[in-house]
């Protein structure tokens, strides 16, 4: 039985999925220290964030002076009633991520030719990993704990689910044209799905391929922006959450991967030019920045899914500018997260990387939209940039500039569907004029791996809005975490980091900066995994 009682089911009609009756979730552990205090409502910590500043001398001599900085953490620990709303809604992940929240909130079990199969949450790193909370006391044994346990977080099985689509088929008809999940567990969702039917969305026709004009049957009036899509889209927005009674919606794009926008100095350089070029139907105003314009206005946080450039300077200024909450860019599902993290394994080794070819096909219609250069460059920019920090940081490998050849291919093949093919080549020097050749084929159903990842995005991204930090002995009160929401990198290829601030590829540096701010909020210390406990004895 999943956690959320058959009793807790919400219907499905025409709005989307109705949100479950939220159990109240009990804490897993709870933290004994003078730093933390549980209330009924809130927790909160007092954390010393330790770092290290550097400066060099005139010698060239680095100087590292260990500094100290207290901040106090404040959790609501009211979930409350949570939305999500995702722009391209019909498409693959769209229809995969509804079957399989409605398939957990069930408990489905179904038939496939491999034998039976359940429901789960498989490839979240929220809701199937776990971190380690620390050392048995009596046994020395590292205890570790659901990811999902480390705050109090909505569960995905509690979301109410819509959103839009410029395809009106309905979400049981667009789960058969994706082809991705088993007949079996089709058939068990479907009555559901089949009542579920995509808001209208905007559709400019130069943002995407030509070849997706076919489906576009489902269409807000006008082909450039314009203040009354922003507006539409605000009230779509507003009604999801008068429907079903909700404190908060969390919007993200899974829509299909766009052009670049051209950044165009007076129209979307800054927030005021940006609104002024909306107003004034500008060209260069993509329909993902027109949901995310309507979102930052609506205060519903807005996740980017696909890699084009919609948070260009006056998006991210209109956030900071509201306080709103923004992140992306491009889901960080197969190839380039398993990149991310074998980059980091090969250089930190102390071994050259030379060169990296990545060659993938796949035969859905992300696949076929990819087809079309433009949206290709889109996607070749986002999987190509993700080693930039790791090679940056090893200048005894890599002189300045200096950095692995790395190209990227994707070829839409129709025969294999949503059965992504990625194969890749990494090759190294390493030591006494050797190399070293690794070989990578992995097959995966693209949308599968994905779909985990917008629940992440979705779970992460609402706990950052029910915490707020202040600086001990500072005169500002509580405020929250920056508008562009950094801590999502994990789950994103090219990470939308606050202007002015590094972005951080490594896959392992992404975990720990997540799970270490979870820490922090209860007041547990970074794992720094020493365990000198067991060497000091
Ligand atoms: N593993 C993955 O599936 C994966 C990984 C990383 C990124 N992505 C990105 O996620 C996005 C979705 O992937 P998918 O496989 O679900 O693609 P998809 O083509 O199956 O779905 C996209 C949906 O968006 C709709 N759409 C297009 N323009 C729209 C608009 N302006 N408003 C509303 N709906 C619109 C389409 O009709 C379609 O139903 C793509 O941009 C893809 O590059 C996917
Ligand atoms: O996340 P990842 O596996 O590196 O990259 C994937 C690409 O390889 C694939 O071609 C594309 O269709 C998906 O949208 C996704 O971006």
């Amino acid at each position: 039985m999943a956690p959320h009682a058959e009793e807790s089911l919400g219907s499905a009609n025409g709005n989307g999925l109705a949100a479950a009756s939220t159990a109240p979730v009990k804490d897993l552990f709870q933290v004994k220290s003078p730093n933390v205090v549980y209330s009924d409502n809130e927790i909160n910590s007092k954390y010393t964030y330790r770092t290290t500043d550097v400066s060099q001398g005139e010698d060239g001599k680095f100087v590292a002076t260990p500094k100290e900085t207290v901040y106090n953490f404040k959790t609501d620990r009211k979930v409350g009633k949570v939305g999500m709303m995702l722009v391209g809604w019909g498409g693959n992940n769209g229809t995969t991520v509804t079957a399989g929240i409605i398939a957990n909130r069930r408990g489905l079990s179904w038939d496939t030719r491999e034998g039976p199969r359940k429901a789960n949450y498989y490839g979240s790193v929220v809701m199937a990993s776990t971190v380690k909370l620390g050392t048995d006391t009596k046994t020395g044994a590292e205890v570790h704990v659901p990811f999902h346990d480390m705050l109090p977080m909505v569960h995905p099985n509690d979301l109410a689910i819509g959103g839009w689509d410029i395809s009106g088929m309905d979400l049981a008809a667009a789960m058969d044209r994706a082809a991705v999940l088993e007949p079996t567990l089709k058939a068990m969702v479907k009555k559901e799905m089949a009542v579920m039917k995509p808001l209208p969305s905007v559709y400019y026709p130069d943002f995407i391929a030509a070849n997706q004009e076919e489906r576009a049957d489902n269409v807000i009036p006008g082909s450039k922006a314009c203040m009354a899509h922003v507006e539409q889209i605000r009230k779509d927005i507003r009604d999801f959450k008068a429907a079903h009674g909700l404190d908060k919606v969390i919007v993200q794009w899974t829509a299909n991967t766009e052009r670049y926008a051209d950044l165009v100095e007076g129209v979307n350089d800054t927030a005021d030019n940006l609104m002024k070029a909306i107003e004034d139907g500008h060209e260069e105003v993509s329909p993902s920045t027109i949901f995310a314009v309507a979102c930052i206005l609506e205060n519903a946080p807005f996740i980017n899914g696909s890699p084009q450039n919609t948070f260009v300077p006056g998006a991210i200024q209109l956030a900071e500018k509201h306080g709103a909450f923004v992140g992306g860019d491009d889901f960080k599902s197969g190839q380039t997260k398993m990149k991310s993290a074998l980059v980091d394994f090969i250089i930190s080794a102390g071994i050259k990387l030379t060169s990296i070819a990545s060659y993938n096909h796949l035969g859905n219609n992300d696949g076929m939209n990819l087809s079309s250069h433009r949206q290709f460059r889109s996607k070749e920019i986002s999987k190509s940039n993700v080693v930039d920090d790791m090679v940056a940081a090893n200048t005894v490998l890599y002189e300045k500039d200096e950095h692995p050849d790395h190209c990227v291919v994707i070829k839409y093949m129709p025969a294999v569907g949503d059965n992504k093919r990625a194969l890749d080549e990494y090759y190294a020097e390493i030591f006494m004029g050797g190399h070293q050749t690794i070989s990578i084929f992995n097959v995966c159903e693209d949308s599968l791996l994905a779909s985990p990842l917008i629940i992440d995005l979705v779970l992460v991204t609402e706990m950052m809005t029910r915490i707020s930090w202040q600086a001990e002995g500072g005169e500002k009160d509580f405020a929250g975490f920056h508008s562009v929401l950094s801590v999502l990198s994990f789950m994103l290829k090219a990470p939308l980091v606050p202007p002015g601030t590094p972005v951080i590829n490594a896959l392992a540096k992404q975990r720990a900066a997540l799970t270490n701010i979870f820490r922090a909020c209860v007041g547990l210390e970074p794992e720094s995994d020493m365990t000198l406990e067991h060497k000091l004895f």
